[in-house]
C-alpha cells in the first residue's frame, strides 16, 4: 500500500475558521447524515439495554444475563453500570484527554504517527491513514496507543502533558480490563459455554488499544462524518463516551440509523468487534456504527480488545453444526488485525475485505433441483 502524505489535522481546521470543510471531507450526498430528511436525518433515539456488570456472575444473575442475551442479538452494544469506576476518575480521563487535544499543536507533533516524512503507522497522534487521494476523510483527529501487555506500549508516544495522563491510563487499563473479562465471561455463559471459554481462546496476553478521538466543531456537520461507518477490530469495545455531546449512531437492522443516547451517568458503553463475530460464528454480530459531527467539540475514549496476535481466529466448534455451518474461514488475529487498516481506509467491513465470509454454494438449490 502506497502511503501518501497525510493530510493536516482537522482541529487546526476548524480552528481557521474556514466557513466550510474542505473538499477531502465533503460526503457524496447520498452518504450524508442527513440523507433521508431532516437534520442529521433525524435518526431515532435508541433505547439501548443498560446491563449491571456488577451482577454478572454473582449468584442469581440469571435476570442479568437474560438481559445480556437480548441487548446482544438486537443491538450488539449495551450501556453498562456496576463497573465500580469512580465517577471523577472517569472525568479526570476525559479532562485529561481534552486537555492532550488542547496543548499547542507543535507540543502534539512530538507523538505524531506519521515517521520517516511520510510513513503512516498506527501509534501516536494524527489523523488517521490516508490511502488514496479519493479516501473522503474524517472530521477528528486521534491518539492511538498500545496499552496491554504492558511491555509492549510504546511510551515514546504517551503524552508527558498533562501529566497525569500516564498514571490514568494505566489505571484505566486494568479497569477497562476487568469489564472486560466479566463480560466475556458472561457471554460465554450465555451460550451455555463455560466461563473462560472466549478468555482462552483470546489468550492471557490479550491486547488492548486505547483511541482517543478529538471531533472539533464542524461549521457544517451535516456534510461529514466524524467517524465513518465501520464495525469495530475487536473482541469486544469497551468506551467512555463525551458526556456532553452525542454523535454516535448504530445501523439498526441493516438499515436505519439511530442515535444513541448521550451517557450523563457514568456508563461505559460495549460493543461487539469483528473477532467476536467470527469466534461466535456470527451468533453475536458486531454492529456499524458512525459518528456524526455538531458545532461543538466532542471526544471519546475507545478500549479495543484483541486477541493475542499468533491465535486463531475461527468459528468456535461449540458453535459450529449441521445446523449451523462455519460461516467464516480461519485467519490469524495478526492478519485481521493488519488487514482492518487497509479496510477502514477503504471504507470497508475487515471481514469482507480480507474475504472472510464462507461463500457458500447454492447447494440447497442444486440438489433440490436434481
Ligand atoms: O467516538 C465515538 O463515539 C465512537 C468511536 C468509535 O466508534 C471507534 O473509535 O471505533
Ligand atoms: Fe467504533
Amino acid at each position: 500500500m502506497v502511503h501518501r502524505v497525510q493530510g493536516q489535522m482537522v482541529q487546526e481546521l476548524a480552528a481557521a475558521d474556514i466557513g466550510a470543510p474542505p473538499r477531502r471531507y465533503v460526503l457524496k450526498e447520498e452518504d450524508r447524515p442527513t440523507a433521508g430528511g431532516g437534520v442529521r436525518g433525524q435518526p431515532e433515539m435508541a433505547a439501548i439495554p443498560t446491563i449491571d456488570v456488577g451482577r454478572l456472575g454473582e449468584p442469581g444473575d440469571v435476570e442479568e444475563a437474560a438481559k445480556l442475551w437480548a441487548a446482544l442479538q438486537s443491538w450488539g452494544l449495551f450501556t453498562v453500570t456496576g463497573h465500580g469506576m469512580p465517577e471523577a476518575f472517569m472525568d479526570e480521563i476525559l479532562d485529561a484527554t481534552r486537555e492532550f487535544f488542547h496543548l499547542p499543536p507543535e507540543e502534539k507533533e512530538k507523538y505524531s504517527n506519521v515517521v520517516d516524512g511520510d510513513k503512516f503507522q498506527p501509534e501516536g497522534y494524527g489523523i488517521d491513514r490516508v490511502d488514496t487521494d479519493e479516501q473522503i476523510l474524517d472530521w477528528c483527529d486521534r491518539l492511538y496507543l498500545q496499552v496491554q501487555p504492558e511491555e509492549e506500549r510504546q511510551l515514546q508516544f504517551w503524552p508527558d502533558h498533562p501529566p497525569a495522563f500516564r498514571g490514568l491510563m494505566e489505571e484505566y487499563a486494568v479497569r477497562s480490563e476487568q469489564v472486560f473479562k466479566r463480560v466475556l465471561a458472561a457471554m460465554a455463559r450465555t451460550l451455555g459455554l463455560k466461563e473462560e471459554f472466549f478468555v482462552n481462546k483470546v489468550g492471557e496476553r490479550i491486547a488492548a488499544y486505547a483511541r482517543f478521538t478529538y471531533y472539533p466543531p464542524c461549521p457544517r456537520p451535516e456534510l461529514v462524518y466524524g467517524l465513518k461507518p465501520h464495525t469495530d477490530n475487536s473482541v469486544i469495545t469497551v468506551l467512555l463516551l463525551d458526556k456532553h455531546v452525542g454523535g454516535l449512531q448504530l445501523l439498526k437492522d441493516g438499515h436505519r440509523w439511530v442515535d444513541l443516547p448521550v451517557l450523563t451517568h457514568h456508563e461505559l458503553l460495549v460493543v461487539v468487534g469483528d473477532e467476536m463475530e467470527i469466534m461466535s460464528n456470527g451468533v453475536f454480530n458486531a454492529p456499524v456504527h458512525r459518528v456524526v459531527t455538531t458545532d461543538k467539540e466532542r471526544m471519546s475514549v475507545v478500549m479495543f480488545y484483541q486477541p493475542e496476535p499468533h491465535k486463531d481466529l475461527a468459528p468456535s466448534e461449540e458453535l459450529v453444526g449441521d445446523e449451523r455451518p462455519a460461516l467464516y474461514k480461519k485467519v490469524k488475529a495478526k492478519t485481521f488485525g493488519d488487514g482492518f487498516w487497509d479496510a477502514f481506509a477503504a471504507g470497508e467491513r475487515t471481514i469482507d475485505f480480507l474475504k472472510v465470509k464462507v461463500e457458500r454454494q447454492e447447494t440447497a438449490a442444486v440438489s433440490s433441483a436434481g
